[in-house]
């Protein structure tokens, strides 16, 4: 089943183009990850699948309906480059506020809330205040948010900056479980090469234009190359992507 479909998308701001004529699908239980430098228009793509922008031509289906659509937003869970929260209060009066936004009742809310929370590892920290956390904690209390409501759509723009390796590695088995038994498809954005491996299917970004897409084998194996960077520096062309990663 077709989850997002992002067709032939090109954005501008002002005279300047950001995207060029982007194009990529993911399917029900895929990992869809986003691969590219800085700058090279990794959240803008997200904002659009989000609603939160228009493209300037082309367009983006979610669950087979056209974006923007508010009721879609209940079927997503997001998790934004730069954290949503509420500074003033708790981590766990975040949750409970997020929670309380779905329909669940109040023992639904104390398992979802139970599950993020043991998830992202933050109990030592639920009744301090979010103005007091580190930029990782804060990361993974957004990251909590995005999976609470459990929606069938996951997109998560760099969930995993700031978090130290043992962590990283449990979210990305969190991610994959989810993916497996409950059929999740995730939307992932990323620039470590090692995250991009455990993704389903990749779409290489390059200065707003898709330079390739496949799962990460068959990238390598089109390329004759043995690693994902020499993938993206093959599809961009060398001295150009050199240019543009360093
Ligand atoms: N609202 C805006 N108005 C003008 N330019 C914008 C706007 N939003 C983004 N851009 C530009 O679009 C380009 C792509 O930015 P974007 O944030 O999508 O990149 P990215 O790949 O997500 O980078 P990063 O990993 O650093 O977040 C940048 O040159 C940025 O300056």
């Amino acid at each position: 089943m077709n989850i997002l479909h992002v067709n032939d998308v090109s954005k501008s701001y002002g005279k300047q183009q950001i995207l060029w004529n982007v194009h990529f699908s993911a399917q029900q239980g895929q990992i869809v990850g986003l691969i590219g430098p800085s700058g090279s228009g990794k959240t803008t793509i997200i904002k659009l699948i989000m609603g939160m922008d228009l493209p300037s031509s082309g367009n983006v289906e979610v669950l087979n309906q056209q974006v923007p659509n508010l009721i879609l937003l209940k079927q997503i869970g997001y998790m934004a480059q730069s954290d949503a929260l509420y500074q003033d209060l708790t981590g766990i009066e975040n949750l409970r506020f997020f929670a309380s936004m779905f329909l669940m009742n109040k023992k639904e809310q104390q398992q979802r809330i139970a599950y993020v929370v043991n998830l992202v590892q933050l109990e030592n920290v639920l009744n301090k205040r979010v103005a007091t956390y580190s930029g990782g904690m804060k990361r993974r209390l957004s990251l909590a948010v995005a999976l609470i409501q459990n929606p069938p759509l996951l997109i998560l723009d760099e969930p995993t900056v700031g978090i130290d390796p043992e962590l990283r590695k449990s979210i990305w088995q969190e991610l994959t479980r989810l993916k497996n038994e409950e059929n999740k498809t995730i939307i992932v954005t990323t620039h470590v090469m090692d995250e991009a491996e455990k993704c389903d299917v990749l779409a290489m970004i390059r200065e707003g234009r898709v330079i390739t897409t496949g799962s990460p084998q068959k990238l390598k194996d089109d390329y004759h190359v043995t690693n994902l960077e020499e993938v993206f520096l093959e599809a961009g062309g060398v001295a150009h992507a050199h240019q543009s990663t360093s």
